[in-house]
């Protein structure tokens, strides 16, 4: 297979909540040479939890289904799933499962920290995000309070990618991307915070190096994964800043991202500091900044919605009063960690495809509220969204994007953006060349384009009404 290619090939692997996928490409032209796929299990109920372990494992099997290609690779990144807290004892291995970005059980913590640290706008000046829930630092302060035995026995933390970094070359080294949705890496210096990190009684040893864009990690030295001994590793990142390499960005475009989460946002060239924290400030893999907003109720909740009406998740109706604001795993956008979902506006006439379009019609809309705050994004409503993320395969969210959004939307065929990031991020290092211009020569970010449909604003309007008059029932 490495014969046929016309460069050298990499691996760009996507250890994201659902499942480890990996690319082996061709950093020459970008063609996908192979690629594999390995789930993860999430524990149900309030606590969503990972074993780390597994992550390793499912690496494995993802690569092992590349077959020959992988072992012929000469460089590798990871990306991850990001904020994941990973605690491990002094031999390395993990005390407990990792607590996940979606584990909304620290929002005390994260209440408390916000105050201690003076306030949302303090933080957001300082750290670039006021930490919710999701954050690692809310996730440890969390840990101390619940679980002091867990915390004690911690030597090492780490987040989900620089777990795996760490396992293949044997270093501590994580990225500025991934870093900066931690809580404890301040975006106004570029350093840990030592102020935060004295605050939940972490030791700045306990983490790990951060890479400078476009250093390597080090080398494959694992010989549990079929990947060759001595290949490159390159620092890897979080899943976003990988899928924003990935489409080799450019400040200002707009991505939406329908996955496990929904994310939107967008490179920008000026450090992000939103004191209400919709938008996290966070960096990019390369010098530049991520402002973001993240859903926690993306792709599964409109699943689950079409599993409890019992119709396939394409059997939509247009049409009905029904508003369905579907936080089924309480909400980090709008920040309701103890919010349910909300079912309003039934009438005689709904149908089950209706509630199932309303469904779809809540989660897009949450996404693109946040979308309006992201500092930077082009503005013109002509300028088209990048639609990503395995939800960007279905036709329902699609034209639910483009009917509540009123912008012409492009949906790039290459999928698993997240992966070819990481990929483009490999062939980078090998080659020398800033990863983004290498994802923008494969031409990953090629793809449909859907034109303007008219913004339905009566949809929009009775969505934010019920957003505003259920506050009390949502906990906000
Ligand atoms: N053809 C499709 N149409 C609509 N949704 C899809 C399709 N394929 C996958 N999905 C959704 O994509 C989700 C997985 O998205 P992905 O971005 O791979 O998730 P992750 O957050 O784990 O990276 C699944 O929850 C599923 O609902
Ligand atoms: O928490 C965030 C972003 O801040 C999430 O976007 C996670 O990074 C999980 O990503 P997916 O598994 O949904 O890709």
């Amino acid at each position: 297979m490495g014969a046929q290619s016309a460069g050298p090939l990499v691996v760009g692997v996507d250890s994201s909540t659902q499942s480890t996928k990996t690319l082996v490409v061709d950093a020459e032209t970008g063609e996908v040479l192979a690629r594999g796929q390995a789930p993860h299990a999430v524990s149900g109920g309030a606590a969503k939890e990972s074993d780390p372990r597994q992550w390793w494992r499912a690496l494995g099997e993802a690569l092992e289904q590349c077959g020959a290609a992988a072992r012929q690779a000469s460089a590798v990144s990871v990306a991850g799933q990001q904020h994941g807290l990973v605690t491990l004892d002094a031999a390395g291995e993990p005390v407990r499962p990792a607590l996940l970005w979606n584990d909304v059980r620290p929002a005390r913590e994260s209440a408390r920290l916000i105050a201690q640290g003076g306030g949302p706008a303090a933080w957001a000046e300082r750290i670039g995000s006021v930490p919710g829930p999701a954050f690692t630092v809310a996730k440890w302060a969390w840990l101390r309070a619940h679980e002091p035995a867990a915390a004690a026995a911690t030597a090492a933390v780490r987040l989900p990618h620089d777990y795996l970094v760490e396992r293949l070359t044997g270093q501590a080294v994580t990225d500025r991307g991934d870093a900066s949705g931690t809580g404890w890496w301040a975006t106004a210096t570029g350093t840990y915070d030592a102020e935060v990190l004295d605050r939940v009684g972490l030791a700045a040893a306990m983490l790990p190096r951060v890479a400078l864009p476009g250093e390597a990690a080090g080398t494959v030295r694992t010989d549990e994964l079929p990947l060759p001994h001595g290949a490159l590793v390159a620092a890897g990142t979080g899943d976003n800043m990988a899928a924003a390499l990935g489409l080799g960005l450019r400040p200002g475009q707009p991505v939406l991202s329908l996955g496990t989460s929904g994310t939107a946002y967008a490179v920008t060239t000026r450090r992000p500091a939103d004191p209400t924290g919709t938008v996290a400030g966070f960096a990019d893999a390369r010098g530049d900044w991520l402002p973001l907003a993240c859903t926690l109720n993306c792709t599964l909740a409109v699943d689950r919605v079409a599993a409890l009406l019992g119709r396939d998740r394409e059997a939509v109706e247009p049409g009905g009063s029904a508003v369905l604001l579907p936080f089924l795993d309480g909400e980090r956008t709008p920040n309701l960690p103890h919010a349910t979902g909300l079912l309003h506006g039934l009438r005689h006439d709904t149908t089950a495809g209706h509630l199932l379009q309303a469904a779809y019609d809540g989660a897009v809309f949450t996404l693109l509220r946040a979308l309006d705050r992201l500092p930077g994004v082009d503005a013109a409503p002509d300028a088209p969204l990048l639609l990503i993320g395995g939800g960007a395969r279905g036709h329902a969210w699609r034209e639910t994007v483009r009917r509540l959004s009123g912008r012409p939307v492009v949906v790039p065929e290459a999928d698993e953006l997240v992966a070819l990031g990481a990929a483009a991020q490999a062939a980078g290092l090998l080659l020398g060349e800033d990863p983004a211009a290498v994802a923008r020569r494969w031409g990953t970010a090629r793809g449909a384009a859907h034109p303007a449909r008219e913004r339905d604003g009566d949809a929009w309007d009775r969505l934010a009404a019920t957003l505003t008059d259920g506050a009390a029932l949502l906990g906000g």
